[in-house]
């Protein structure tokens, strides 16, 4: 699966400096990023309306969700592309994260 993000990430790359009217990152690297997070926002949206629907939905309503996800890993991808980040620094953040209790991290954050 980490291939298949791997494969992934070098085709956002050479996406960056693309052209536009042949690649649909290109288009959006080339919008910037205030259009990349509008687009991330967007999707993240429609991710929650497609859950709600999936929670007492069928299998279509359960694939949309499936869909709109995909979507917002998409787009999140584009943007930390676009910011010259790519998937290994989330990965690696979730690894640290792996087997600490987010009770016990939150309870141990410093006090403001
Ligand atoms: N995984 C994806 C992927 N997922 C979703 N999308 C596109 O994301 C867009 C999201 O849908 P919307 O209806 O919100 O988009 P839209 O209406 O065109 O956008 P706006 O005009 O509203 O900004 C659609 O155009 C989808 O086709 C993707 N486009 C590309 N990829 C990957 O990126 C690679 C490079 O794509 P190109 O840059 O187009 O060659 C592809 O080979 C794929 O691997």
């Amino acid at each position: 699966m980490s291939t298949l993000l791997d494969e992934l990430e070098t085709r956002l790359a050479s996406r960056r400096h693309g052209d536009a009217d042949t690649s649909y990152v290109a288009g959006l690297h080339q919008r910037g990023l205030n259009k990349i997070l509008e687009k991330v926002g967007e999707e993240a949206v429609e991710t929650i309306l497609a859950a709600r629907d999936a929670e007492n939905g069928d299998d279509s309503a359960r694939q949309a969700l499936i869909g709109e996800t995909a979507d917002l890993w998409f787009h999140s991808m584009v943007m930390l592309s676009h910011l010259g980040l790519d998937h290994h620094t989330v990965l690696e953040e979730l690894a640290r994260r792996q087997g600490i209790s987010g009770l016990e991290e939150k309870a141990s954050r410093p006090t403001e």
